[in-house]
């Protein structure tokens, strides 16, 4: 018999998006909740037959969800913030959508200013997006869905080997936001009853084994936390006798965890063999007799084919150790951070393509190797063909480019500096392109109206020409340069209408990166992204965006900011290659970035912007490794920038970030401007900017445009005085917290008025001040 495997979690967006058609439609009203949730049960279906029909063994159910798993558990558990009303026998559809999407004005039954929604951040170093649960000190918690059990019924009905699968109440705890930041640890005695009737409830119903995910194990768990991990686990067993629990963690080592993760009560443990391979041996040496271990050996978290012969090796190492009772077989954590399936790429090139790996195609390999692992006849020409494309693979002359290898080795440190210090690069900048105190401009992108997506996809099938299609957003260009003259902003952009995504795009003109047709990844809720593959060496055939910044230039007098993503968030954002080290492909891409900088300096352009959002994200999970992370992602951002002169203004971006911790880190980047999200912590953001002294200029976003909200004068105005009371006006500069992509235009051209109005109106008011000190 092969060795038993099972899966955490599948994808549920669906084989082509249909989840997200259907949340969209019910959200404008064009359908009923009756055909969302049909589509949701279609869906949940789909994955099982395909889970079942990979020949998994355990199949996860309740991993579905309409929004997010995290939102799922703090409706499970009652944790509904009061300002989404009271909760009655179950948290209602509409409830649980408000809690992420919050309500606007005219939704809101009770009329007043409409409701925000709940926090959304990074689910650990993905770049998928969860709701952060809201937590106060005398929190209670009550059985406040039916989900996992309607869930776990519903595939147990139509034969399906179910293993329900909850996040855990320490990951739970961790993962929220406690108000006056308070421990949360402190909250495990009121919150784990409820789980303790979860348990009892499933093992009523004679399921047999349950995962229970704590990805918290990975991180740096403060005493409080490690101590609330051994009494929940305790609890968690005397709750429920006869149910198997299988503890789930992932993407990370367990490194000072590990002992006290093997000694908790529980029948398995499920170890992320992708990222904490070193671990092995340690683990081996703490499994407890009678103890099972699921070795995550397929990786979750990227796309590339498995290799069978380097599993198999840990695999029999775990084998002769543990025998094959005491042994599963998974992927590292759950698919949801891979796309569907291969079944769609209809224009991979085939070498290509037989190098790859998406959901369903790894369940597949989690098979393989379990039937491979007891040397099952007939699974050994899987074995041979894993090895054909391996070494294809590794000799491909489409993965090495030794000019790249040169150039990368060739760089020196002065190819990381600015030819001047910070204070000469402004007088350059200023008598280059003279500005008024406090500077006006936005983050980027104007909206990507639905006319200008249509055009893309008819352009890419054919319907129009690249002719049709280049004077289209010639036009839309043209639109929001007047428009930014109209509204009189200081720095203008060219609204990158040509992008339908800041990383996919360049992946798209890339060398070394390849792209799908239909790959898509959950971002959040209904939001999907397409990360580019990167597997080769990678280099700038010809330049990418010149040719949209110099045409809006040439509309204008006014300075058009170049605007560029940046090598951590092209790597952060995209699946990388797994045969050299991240910061190697970082430095790869910021070359080919550079080169971009350079021609779009010679094109005129006397302001370049290049984002680095992603730059917090890609932190490692435990801080002992931030400095080396820190050390070559900044040099990759230097390398991109450097190459820029004097006169020419480097401007970088980034959003949804804390920066109290990295905040030298960003200084070190030598950005002459850098823009930020704080409008909703009401500017806070800019203490650690303050307070460390940040050199060069900041953007603080004055305008949040998360929410369709119209921002008056007064308001934004306001804004900006708090960020003068803490940095000197000289060095700062008024924009909204982003992009404005995902927003309308009914809501930008007031907006943007008000902003423009909001500067100037401060700017007269620190006139008079200069006036009657002087
Ligand atoms: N890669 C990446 N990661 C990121 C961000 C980001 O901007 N990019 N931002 C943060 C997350 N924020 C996000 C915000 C919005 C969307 C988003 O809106 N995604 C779009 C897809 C954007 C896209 O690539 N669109 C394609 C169009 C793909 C498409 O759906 N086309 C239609 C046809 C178009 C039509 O007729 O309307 C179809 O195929 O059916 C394009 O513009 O070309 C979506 O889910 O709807 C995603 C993430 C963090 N991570
Ligand atoms: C997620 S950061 C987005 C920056 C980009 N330049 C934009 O405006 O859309
Ligand atoms: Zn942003």
């Amino acid at each position: 018999m092969e060795l038993c495997t099972h899966n955490l979690g599948y994808p549920r967006i669906g084989p082509n998006r249909e989840l997200k058609r259907a949340l969209e439609s019910y959200w404008k009203g064009d359908s009923t909740l009756e055909a969302l949730l049909q589509t949701a049960a279609e869906l949940r279906r789909q994955a099982w037959t395909r889970q079942k029909a990979a020949g998994i063994r355990w199949i996860p159910t309740g991993d579905f969800s309409l929004y997010d798993h995290v939102l799922d558990t703090a409706a499970l558990v009652g944790a509904v913030p009061s300002r989404f009303g009271s909760v009655g026998e179950e948290v209602s559809v509409d409830q649980f959508f408000a809690m992420a999407r919050g309500l606007l004005e005219r939704e809101h039954e009770h009329g007043s200013r409409g409701i925000p929604p709940m926090e959304m951040t990074k689910w650990f170093d993905t770049n998928y997006h969860y709701i952060v649960p809201e937590l106060k000190p005398a929190q209670t918690f009550r059985l406040s869905s039916r989900k996992p059990f309607t869930e776990f019924l519903e595939a147990r009905q139509s034969g399906f080997p179910a293993k329900p699968v909850l996040l855990g109440p320490i990951s739970f705890l961790r993962l929220s936001k406690m108000e006056g930041n308070e421990d949360a640890a402190s909250l495990l005695p009121a919150l784990l009853p409820v789980y303790q009737e979860i348990l009892r409830k499933f093992d009523e119903l004679g399921c047999e084994w349950i995962q229970i995910d704590e990805p918290a194990l990975v991180l740096d768990l403060s005493p409080s936390f490690q101590h609330a991990l051994t009494v929940a686990y305790s609890g968690l067993r005397s709750s429920a006798p006869r149910l198997k629990l299988l503890l789930a963690t992932y993407f990370g080592p367990l490194r000072d965890n590990l002992e006290t993760v093997f000694s908790l009560p529980v029948d398995a443990v499920h170890w992320d063999a992708t990222r904490g391979g070193a671990e092995l041996d340690s683990v081996l040496a703490a499994v407890p007799t009678g103890m099972i271990l699921s070795l995550g050996i397929v990786d979750g978290r990227n796309v590339w084919r498995n290799n069978f012969s380097e599993s198999l090796r840990s695999i029999e190492q775990a084998l002769a150790v543990l025998g094959r009772d005491r042994l599963w077989i998974a992927p590292s954590c759950s698919l949801l951070h891979v796309p569907v399936s291969l079944e769609g790429e209809k224009r991979l090139d085939p070498e290509f393509r037989s190098w790859l790996a998406f959901a369903y195609e790894k369940l597949h390999e989690v098979v393989d190797l379990a039937r491979l692992a007891v040397q099952d006849p007939a699974s050994l020409s899987t074995l041979e063909e894993n090895r054909r494309i391996q070494d294809a693979r590794r000799r491909s002359g489409r993965v090495h480019d030794p000019a790249v290898a040169r150039r990368v080795a060739a760089v020196g440190p002065l190819d990381l500096q600015r030819t001047s210090p910070y204070p000469t690069r402004k007088k350059a900048q200023r008598s280059r392109n003279p500005l008024p105190l406090l500077p006006t401009t936005t983050i980027g992108s104007f909206p990507q109206t639905p006319e200008v997506r249509k055009a893309r996809a008819r352009w890419r099938t054919g319907g129009l020409t690249t002719e049709q299609y280049d004077s289209f957003l010639e036009g839309e260009i043209r639109r929001v340069i007047a428009l930014q003259e109209d509204v009189d902003l200081d720095v203008l952009v060219h609204g990158e209408f040509e992008r339908n995504d800041m990383v996919e795009y360049f992946g798209e003109q890339l060398a070394g990166f390849a792209f799908t047709e239909g790959g898509w990844v959950q971002s959040y809720g209904s939001r999907c992204t397409k990360p580019p593959i990167i597997f080769g060496d990678v280099s700038r055939p010809k330049p990418m965006t010149v040719r949209w910044s110099q045409f809006a230039q040439s509309l204008t007098k006014k300075p058009v900011k170049g605007m560029l993503t940046g090598p951590i968030t092209i790597l952060q954002w995209s699946f990388v290659r797994d045969d050299q080290p991240r910061s190697v492909t970082a430095r790869q891409i910021a070359l080919a970035i550079r080169d971009e900088v350079a021609d779009l300096e010679k094109a005129g352009l006397s302001v370049i912007q290049i984002d680095e959002p992603a730059l917090r994200e890609g932190l490692p999970l435990r801080r002992a490794d931030w400095p080396d992370y820190l050390t070559w992602s900044v040099e990759a951002f230097r390398l991109s920038s450097s190459i820029a002169a004097d006169g020419t203004a480097i401007h970088t971006h980034m959003c949804y970030s804390e920066f109290n911790d990295i905040i030298d880190a960003i200084a070190a980047l030598d950005a002459d401007v850098i823009s930020i999200e704080s409008s909703r912590s009401n500017m806070e953001l800019l203490r650690a900017f303050a307070h460390f002294r940040y050199p060069n200029e900041i953007g603080p976003g004055v305008w949040d445009i998360h929410s369709p909200r119209i921002p008056s004068v007064e308001e934004i105005a306001e804004r900006i005085r708090r960020a003068l009371a803490v940095l000197p006006a000289s060095a700062l500069w008024v924009n909204p917290d982003c992009g404005l992509k995902t927003r309308n235009l009914a809501e930008v051209v007031p907006s943007l008025r008000h902003m423009v109005e909001a500067a100037k109106r401060v700017r007269k008011e620190l006139e008079a001040k200069r006036e009657s000190t002087s």
